[in-house]
C-alpha cells in the first residue's frame, strides 16, 4: 500500500543549524499520529518539509505516492497552520476560509459551482460552524478558528492532514471537536499528523506518535514513545512527572 507520508533520510539546515538530522518517517493512511519534541526540535521544519515549503539538503519526501508540490496542488495535503502563522485581520468570512480548500478544484473560471458550495456547507456543518459561516475569520475565538481550518481541509477533501499545534489555546469544548472530527477523518483513510505540546492528551488523541530531537527518537504507540527514558532523551527530565507535582 503506498503511505501516505514518506520521509527518508531528510536533512534540513538554516545556515549553520541543523534542524533536522536524517528524518526517517512512515505514516499510514488511516491512523492519528502526534508529533512531540521541545521548542526547536523540528516539528515546524519537518512539517514544512512534508508540505513543500522548505526543500531538503538531503533526503526525499513522498506524500501519496508524489510529490509535496503535486500533494497541494491536487489538494491531496491539507494544512493547519499555526496561529502565528496567519494573519487573522484578512478581510475573509467563515465560509471564504473554508472555500479556499475548493480553489484546485475550481475550473478555469475560478467560479465555485453548486458541489463546492454543498461541500463547504457539510464541512462548516461537521465543524459545528454554520452558523458563524459570514463572520471575519478575526471575530471568532481560537478555537472557532482552528475548526474553520480543519473544516477547509474537510472541504479539500485531503487525504494527508497536518495540524501544528492546533489545541494552543483552545478551550475543551474545541478540542472535544477537533480531536473527534479527526479520529472520524482517520477512520475515513485519511492520514492525520499533529504536533503538540500536551504529552498527557497524547493517548486519547493519537494513535501513534512520534518524538523528535532534530532525529526522530522514537516512534509507536503512544504508550512506548512516552516511556520515561524517551522523555528523558528528549527532554532531559521526566516532564510527565514533573507536570503532575503541586507548583
Ligand atoms: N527561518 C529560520 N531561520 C533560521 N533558523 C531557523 C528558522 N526556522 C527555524 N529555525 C531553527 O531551526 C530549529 C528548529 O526549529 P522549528 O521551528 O522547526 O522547531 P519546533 O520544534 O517547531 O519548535 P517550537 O516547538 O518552538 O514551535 C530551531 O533551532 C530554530 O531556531
Amino acid at each position: 500500500m503506498t503511505a501516505a507520508i514518506r520521509v527518508e533520510g531528510v536533512t534540513v539546515h538554516y545556515g549553520d543549524v541543523l534542524a533536522l538530522d536524517g528524518v526517517d518517517v512512515t505514516l499510514e493512511h488511516g491512523h492519528v499520529c502526534g508529533l512531540v519534541g521541545m521548542n526547536g526540535s523540528g516539528k515546524s521544519t519537518l512539517f514544512k518539509t512534508i508540505m513543500g515549503m522548505v526543500r531538503p539538503d538531503t533526503g526525499t519526501v513522498s506524500i501519496d505516492g508524489g510529490t509535496p508540490v503535486r500533494a497541494r496542488k491536487t489538494g491531496v495535503i491539507g494544512y493547519v497552520p499555526q496561529s502565528e502563522d496567519v494573519d487573522w485581520s484578512f478581510p475573509l468570512a467563515v465560509r471564504d476560509v473554508v472555500m479556499t480548500g475548493r480553489y484546485g478544484r475550481l475550473g478555469f473560471t475560478r467560479r465555485p459551482r453548486r458541489a463546492d458550495h454543498e461541500a463547504v456547507d457539510h464541512a462548516l456543518e461537521r465543524v459545528e460552524l454554520t452558523e458563524l459561516a459570514g463572520r471575519q475569520i478575526g471575530q471568532l475565538s481560537g478555537g472557532q478558528r482552528k475548526r474553520a481550518f480543519v473544516a477547509r481541509g474537510i472541504a479539500q477533501g485531503a487525504r494527508v492532514l497536518l495540524l501544528d499545534e492546533p489545541f494552543a489555546g483552545v478551550d475543551k469544548r474545541s478540542e472535544a471537536t477537533i480531536t473527534r472530527l479527526l479520529k472520524e477523518l482517520a477512520a475515513d483513510g485519511a492520514a492525520v499528523l499533529i504536533s503538540t505540546h500536551d504529552l498527557h492528551a497524547l493517548p486519547g488523541l493519537a494513535d501513534e506518535a512520534i518524538l523528535l530531537m532534530r532525529k526522530v527518537l522514537a516512534h509507536g504507540s503512544p504508550g512506548e514513545v512516552l516511556r520515561p527514558e524517551n522523555l528523558a532523551l528528549a527532554f532531559g527530565l521526566d516532564v510527565l512527572q514533573r507536570e503532575e507535582e503541586p507548583a
